[in-house]
């Protein structure tokens, strides 16, 4: 082979390289699309996955920049920016067949090809069999029945926190909800027995998933996918990164579920006691999913079955781990700083829970009545929607949306901080806490303005945990104590990250309350 021939080949790979780039980069630029360019190859992955400066705040910037709908590119990424409520409803509803993926990076690894693809990942029938065994994790019967062990963590986190307040100082109560919510569901997606708070080493691990800096990992990942998917698998075999060594924790978790319940065989088997058992209740050696991922929802009367294979199993108690840790103590957090700084508003909510519950047990019938403080959850979400990353699909079949034509492969992020921060939605007082936007029973009159949990099929399947969770916990804290602001308090707070959007801290005084 002479040199020349090689030179040639060489010359030739790296311009079939150059040309996809500049192809992808150019996309939006072709189809007289408006939006920002940045930089050949990465486009503007670099200032979204800046740890602090939130990418899906800067979104907004773009939005009053550019208008409702604008495209860029990140990475090998083509990704439509959507800030008009029509248009999300449309997406996230009524063409759900044609949207329903959802955005990922490539280390997240091929929905259409990975074996332990989870639920948040997944896609066509795939996603639909995950859901519908998941889903069984949620129900009124299965919440009813966590109500107790939720309350016997929220409990627990009540006397750390007298041990730690004793003295009258300030505690950052991120902290605190994190060891909470890590102590919830680590009782029901690690096998956990007992309260773990304040002596889990997992609480490190998962902390550092939400709150390091993931940039340059990330931005190489989604700018060379194959190195992505190459670091994916040799971190599966070495797990180095926080989320890999999270996911094999949970692979032995699992592997000793299995052999204690052969062990156990033969005995009679009760009801499942957590979500290991539920979805191992589900485990076959052959399910055939293949094909699944492909499958569009045009054919409807596809049998769904209702199996997992050990890596789903695995997979699910992982993203459930994962999506029940940060997500409830970030919203805890934001409630907690918007009463500190809102003391007539937290007035309202100690009344509340002092007019339903007064000395008397906190009965999981009687939580529905806490109505104001639905409304204080709804609106703290409102104001900062943490986890609006989720909120994107993968255009999987060319279509219009109302006048848009979008393209198979495309990514769509709804702009869920400028929906949530629209003054043409929500009145002029739009940046004020006010609860009582929510106090009417009326639905919202622009139906995919709202978003904290997502909207249609694919909408957060923890969201009535979550729930449950903050209500009981913030019973019983506003049963013994206020929250009130000190000179650590940072008003307002210094938000920060590139997945959730997360308070840097919030230290607050809690001063007892005598009932
Ligand atoms: C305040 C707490 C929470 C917030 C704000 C939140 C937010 C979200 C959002 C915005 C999505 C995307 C929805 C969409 O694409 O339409 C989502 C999906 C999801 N969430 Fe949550 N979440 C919370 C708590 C939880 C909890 C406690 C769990 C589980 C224990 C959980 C598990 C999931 C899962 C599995 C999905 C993917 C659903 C699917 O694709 O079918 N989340 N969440």
């Amino acid at each position: 082979m002479s040199l020349g021939f090689v030179l040639a080949v060489t010359f030739s790979i790296f311009l079939g390289i150059l040309t996809y780039y500049l192809w992808i980069w150019t996309y939006w630029m072709r189809k007289g699309v408006k939006g920002p360019r940045g930089r050949p190859f990465v486009g503007v992955l670099d200032v979204l996955l800046e740890h602090e400066t939130p990418g899906l705040i800067k979104l907004g910037e773009w939005t009053k920049k550019y208008g409702k709908v604008y495209g860029y590119t990140d990475g090998t990424q083509r990704t439509l920016v959507v800030a008009d409520p029509a248009m999300v409803h449309e997406i996230f509803v009524k063409q759900f067949d044609n949207f329903y993926g959802r955005k990922l990076n490539p280390i997240q690894g091929n929905p259409e090809k990975e074996q332990r693809v989870h639920l948040l990942a997944a896609q066509g029938y795939r996603w639909k069999r995950l859901r519908t065994i998941s889903s069984q994790s949620f129900s009124n019967a299965s919440l009813k029945k966590m109500k107790r062990t939720v309350e016997d963590s929220a409990l627990e986190l009540l006397r750390h926190i007298e041990k730690q307040t004793a003295g009258g100082e300030q505690i950052d109560m991120l902290r605190f909800y994190q060891e909470y919510t890590m102590d919830v569901i680590g009782r029901f997606a690690m096998g956990q027995t007992d309260s773990m708070m304040f002596k889990n080493p997992i609480v490190n691990v998962v902390r550092e998933i939400f709150c390091g800096s993931r940039k340059n990992l990330m931005l190489i990942c989604q700018v060379f996918p194959p190195i992505g998917q190459f670091i994916r698998d040799l971190t599966f075999k070495f797990p180095r990164i926080p989320a890999f060594k999270l996911y094999s924790i949970m692979q032995d978790v699992v592997a000793a579920r299995i052999a204690q319940r052969e062990r156990e065989k033969g005995a009679e088997s009760g009801e499942p006691q957590d979500f290991i058992d539920l979805f191992l209740d589900a485990r076959s050696d052959d399910v055939d999913f293949s094909a699944e991922a492909r499958e569009d929802f045009s054919k409807r009367n596809l049998k769904i079955t209702k199996e997992l294979s050990a890596d789903e199993v695995v997979g699910q108690c992982f993203l459930f781990l994962i999506g029940g840790f940060d997500t409830t103590a970030l919203s805890l957090s934001y409630v907690t700083y918007l009463l500190a700084v809102n003391p007539k508003i937290q007035e309202k909510v100690i009344e509340e829970i002092a007019r339903e519950f007064g000395t008397s047990e906190v009965e999981f019938e009687k939580l529905g009545r806490l109505k104001y403080m639905d409304c204080v959850i709804k609106e703290a979400l409102r104001l900062y929607p943490l986890a609006s990353i989720s909120n994107s699909r993968k255009c999987m079949k060319t279509t219009t949306v109302n006048g848009v034509k979008i393209e198979a492969g495309v990514y769509v992020q709804m702009d869920t901080w400028s929906l949530h921060y629209d003054p043409e939605l929500w009145g002029e007082d739009v940046k004020e806490f006010k609860p009582e936007r929510w106090s009417t029973d009326e639905p919202l009159e622009h139906k995919g303005a709202y978003l904290p949990f997502g909207l249609g099929p694919r909408q957060c399947i923890g969201m009535r945990l979550a729930i449950m969770e903050q209500k009981i916990l913030l019973t019983h804290l506003l049963k013994n104590y206020t929250f009130e602001t000190g000179n650590k308090t940072r008003i307002p707070l210094k938000l920060v990250g590139s997945a959730t959007t997360s308070p840097e801290d919030v230290f607050v005084h809690l001063r007892p309350r005598i009932w």
